[in-house]
């Protein structure tokens, strides 16, 4: 089946590999800076440079009530990526929540129940999007980790350069696409493989794991695990090690490491964006989103 994707002008814009964003930028002075410092911000992506660190971006991610990745904030996240990319006053980027306990619910399942396969094919190729942006990034990427991540929100996490996760036994993490009846891309499992090895991203995938913490740490999906109200420093610290490392040859590096995993996907994108809207479009998957999303509300009471 071809699919014929209809996007809307400004995800058309800017979904097009590595397109450039067109001139109406969201990037201005800071307010009252007058000093060059940028500052891109956008209503759900604040991004501002980090006082304490020179070079240094931190965005905020603020899609309430749990920053699930829907098409408008996926397609904001990706606007403040490229315009940080772009502006050669930054050096890396730390990505953080503003959702307090959350850093992301992951995809946003209203994006992928009960719509169309054009709405479907769109969202998919957001998502590619920003996983590709993240991961292939020129700048260093340090996740500021302050809460629960689960599937979209770990492959988020696991696209960083480095994680630092806050020690509270709720901040769980992990792909746990199972758990509601779906099944993670190949390149979600891919990125899970290269960061804890097969074995354990066997276990994890089939099983839905959902890390907390201490075993977060024990199986590596994070790198470090630190008190909550020190995920911020720890973050800086971080940063200070990996910017030492002078930029061509990080980056030069970190291609030859991601690029192959990144070709997969790149190889086969549309046939990826169709196995997605071929799946999701299942009366059984929407069926099992449907109970899914019933038991959130539920969960409510
Ligand atoms: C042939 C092969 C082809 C390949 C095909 C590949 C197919 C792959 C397809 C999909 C992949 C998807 C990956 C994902 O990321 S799926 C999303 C997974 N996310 C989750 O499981 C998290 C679900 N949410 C929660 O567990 C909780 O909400 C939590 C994050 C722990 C926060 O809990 P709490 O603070 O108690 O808040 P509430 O549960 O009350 O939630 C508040 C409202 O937000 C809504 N919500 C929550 N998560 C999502 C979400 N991911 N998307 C959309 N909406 C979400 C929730 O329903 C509440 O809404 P309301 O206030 O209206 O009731």
């Amino acid at each position: 089946m071809a699919l014929t994707v209809g996007l809307r002008p400004l995800t058309r814009a800017l979904l097009r590999p590595w397109a450039r964003v067109p001139g109406a930028a969201l990037g201005r002075p800071a307010a009252g800076s007058g000093d060059g410092v940028r500052c891109f911000g956008s209503p759900r992506v604040l991004v501002e440079p980090d006082p304490a660190a020179v070079g240094v971006a931190v965005m905020k991610m603020r899609n309430p009530p749990v920053n699930s990745l829907s098409l408008e904030f996926l397609t904001e996240l990706l606007i403040s990526l490229e315009k940080l990319e772009n502006d050669k006053t930054f050096r890396g980027i730390i990505i953080t929540s503003d959702c307090p306990g959350i850093f992301s619910a992951g995809l946003d399942l209203l994006e992928m129940y009960g719509r169309d396969p054009a709405h479907c094919a769109e969202y998919w190729k957001a998502v590619q999007e920003l996983w590709l942006r993240v991961y292939l990034s020129n700048l260093v990427v340090i996740g500021a980790i302050n809460g629960i991540s689960p599937a979209g929100g770990c492959l988020l996490s696991l696209s960083c350069d480095y994680r630092v996760l806050a020690n509270n036994p709720k901040y769980a993490i992990g792909l746990n696409e199972t758990l509601l009846g779906i099944i993670a891309p190949f390149w979600f499992k891919d990125v899970l493989v290269n960061t804890i090895g097969h074995r354990a991203a066997e276990r994890a995938l089939q099983l839905g794991f959902l890390f907390p913490p201490s075993d977060a740490l024990q199986v590596g999906i994070v790198d470090q695990v630190v008190p909550e109200d020190q995920v911020q420093s720890t973050a800086r610290s971080v940063m200070a090690q990996w910017l030492a490392i002078p930029d061509h040859a990080r980056q030069l590096t970190k291609n030859l490491v991601r690029k192959p995993t990144a070709d997969r996907l790149l190889q086969q994108r549309d046939a990826d964006i169709q196995n997605f809207v071929r799946f999701i479009s299942r009366d059984s998957i929407q069926k099992s989103l449907h109970v899914y999303l019933e038991k959130l509300k539920q969960k409510k009471g």
